[in-house]
């Protein structure tokens, strides 16, 4: 399959299995008449392998080759089976690519880590989200990833709401890509 059907097929799983029409609050506190439960898209057999292929081409069209970055995560839980995807999906391409998990507080016992996986210091890492909204999830884990010494290159999420996360992550002065738009999913 090319990068376009691979879209195609992905944005077609999320409309069935991860686009509810209810009213809601997100994590942001802003309401809404619906909702997209990315885990249902990205813990499912065949949206979420896809998924890891997706994002990793989308990057690689963005300009962010395998060369380019050498881990990627984000801000537990939405980001986590991307992240494991995309890992997952560069080993079957015979490319080495590690994954992170961003704590939303560090752990307080054990190793009393904020960020779990192979050490992020001096890496160069992009920013990972199943949907936004503001933006406020991934900007939490640019910081954290800042403080422990990452360099951040990007934020890459899968479906994009277009309530302003785009130009939030911007501003911070990164460049935002998004799989998915509303579009996509037959929410415009
Ligand atoms: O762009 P934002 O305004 O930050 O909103 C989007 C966030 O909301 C969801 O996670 P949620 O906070 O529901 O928690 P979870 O990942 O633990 O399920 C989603 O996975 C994003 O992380
Ligand atoms: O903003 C959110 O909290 C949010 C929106 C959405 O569509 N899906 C989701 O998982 N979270």
């Amino acid at each position: 399959m090319t990068n376009d059907s691979h879209k195609s097929r992905l944005a077609e799983l999320v409309r069935e299995l991860a686009v509810i029409h209810e009213h809601v609050t997100l994590a942001s506190g802003k309401e809404s008449d619906f909702y997209v439960d990315m885990r249902r898209a990205t813990l499912h057999h065949e949206a979420g392998p896809l998924i890891g292929h997706v994002m990793l081409d989308m990057l690689e069209e963005a300009g962010f080759g395998p060369e380019d970055y050498d881990a990627v995560g984000g801000l537990t839980m939405g980001a986590d089976p991307v992240a494991t995807a995309m890992m997952h999906a560069a080993a079957s391409r015979g490319l080495n690519l590690d994954a992170f998990v961003v704590r939303k507080a560090a752990k307080d016992h054990g190793m009393k880590r904020r960020i779990e996986g192979p050490d992020v210091q001096g890496r160069r890492v992009i920013v990972l989200e199943d949907t936004s909204t503001t933006g406020g999830s991934p900007i939490e884990a640019v910081h954290a990833l800042r403080e422990a010494g990452a360099e951040v290159l990007a934020v890459a999420v899968v479906v994009d709401r277009a309530t302003g996360a785009k130009e939030r992550i911007e501003a911070e002065g990164l460049p935002y890509f998004s799989a998915l738009g509303l579009a996509d999913l037959d929410l415009d």
